[in-house]
């Protein structure tokens, strides 16, 4: 038997940390939403105890370090699975790039086996699994629109927001998100964005609101790292964005936009020196259709 599952990946409308936890993790405040720019994952059953993965990228790693791996090694150990599965992953998110695409990959993953294996679990009980493979997972289990605290497991869900496009643009490097933690001083965090003034601009469906709420304490400390991250926003900002952004721990940028012509426009000016730019739409919900 054989299931496609979709794989979105997401962009943080908010990203704030409140405090450094006795774990080593940062305790979270974060509004996130899905994207239409998504990886596929084809998985196959095999009739024998084995997981096998492959990747149209070798930027990802195609062995057991692979969140899609490590997500069927652990739903096969926890539901005690006595089969195997062939896994594809066809990557159209950027690598490391603030976009949980790995996390995505990871979450698809739990859905896809869930129905072949015919496991019956709920979206639940596959959040809770996916909660110990990453911090991202879980919201990708949804891939919805969401409120995330604590390391990012506890999930309060939001409408979608209002439809517009979103431009991203993504320097040629990656960042390493324990990195971008790791250089964060909280005491040093000079604006904190507003979870609930973001999540009552969704709810009141104020694409204006969502575009005066955005804010991401990684922002400056990724922009320090890495000034590519900076004169990208600037320049999207120049170029007519409504509202502009760094995701989660970067290094990729969005751009909020109503109009697609201004859309058209912002992603023709930006190729000239970005070489990794895409056009999408806001999704704000798990599209269940299969890709097949
Ligand atoms: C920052 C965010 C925001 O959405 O996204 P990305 O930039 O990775 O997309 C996420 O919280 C990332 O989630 P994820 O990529 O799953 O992180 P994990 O693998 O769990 O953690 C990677 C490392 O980041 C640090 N980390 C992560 C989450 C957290 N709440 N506090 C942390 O300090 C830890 O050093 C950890 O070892
Ligand atoms: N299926 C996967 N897709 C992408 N990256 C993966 C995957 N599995 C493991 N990784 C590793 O996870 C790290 C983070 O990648 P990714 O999830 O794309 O970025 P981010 O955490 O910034 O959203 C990378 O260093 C990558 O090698």
């Amino acid at each position: 038997m054989y299931i496609s599952e979709k794989a979105p990946a997401k962009i943080n409308l908010t990203l704030d940390v409140l405090y450094k936890r006795d774990d080593g993790y940062h305790e979270l405040e974060m509004v996130m939403t899905t994207i239409d720019l998504a990886d596929r994952i084809d998985l196959i059953d095999l009739p024998y105890n084995e997981i096998r993965l492959e990747s149209s990228s070798g930027l990802v790693p195609q062995d057991e370090r692979n969140l899609a791996y490590l997500a069927a090694k652990r739903l096969k150990e926890k539901m005690r699975i006595d089969r195997g599965v062939s896994i594809y992953i066809s990557k159209q998110i950027p690598v490391a790039a603030g976009l949980a695409g790995g996390s995505s990959d990871a979450a698809a993953t739990l859905r896809g086996l869930n129905k072949l294996w015919k496991l019956g679990l709920s979206l639940e009980e596959l959040a809770d699994i996916g909660a110990e493979i990453g911090s991202d997972v879980p919201f990708c289990v949804y891939s919805h629109t969401a409120i995330a605290k604590g390391r990012g497991e506890i999930l309060i869900p939001l409408p979608p927001p209002p439809p517009c496009w979103v431009v991203l643009a993504k320097p040629v490097h990656g960042v390493s998100t324990a990195d971008i933690f790791g250089q964060l001083r909280v005491d040093e965090i000079r604006v904190h964005p507003s979870t609930e003034a973001m999540a009552a601009a969704i709810r009141s469906n104020d694409f204006e609101a969502i575009c005066n709420h955005l804010g991401n304490v990684l922002e400056p400390v990724t922009m320090s790292m890495y000034p590519e991250v900076r004169k990208i926003k600037d320049k999207m900002i120049q170029f007519g964005a409504d509202a502009v952004l760094m995701s989660g721990s970067g290094p990729t940028v969005f751009a909020l936009v109503k109009q697609e012509s201004r859309a058209q426009r912002l992603v023709n000016s930006l190729k000239g020196f970005c070489q990794h730019v895409f056009l999408v739409r806001m999704l704000g919900i798990l599209d269940q259709r299969r890709t097949k």
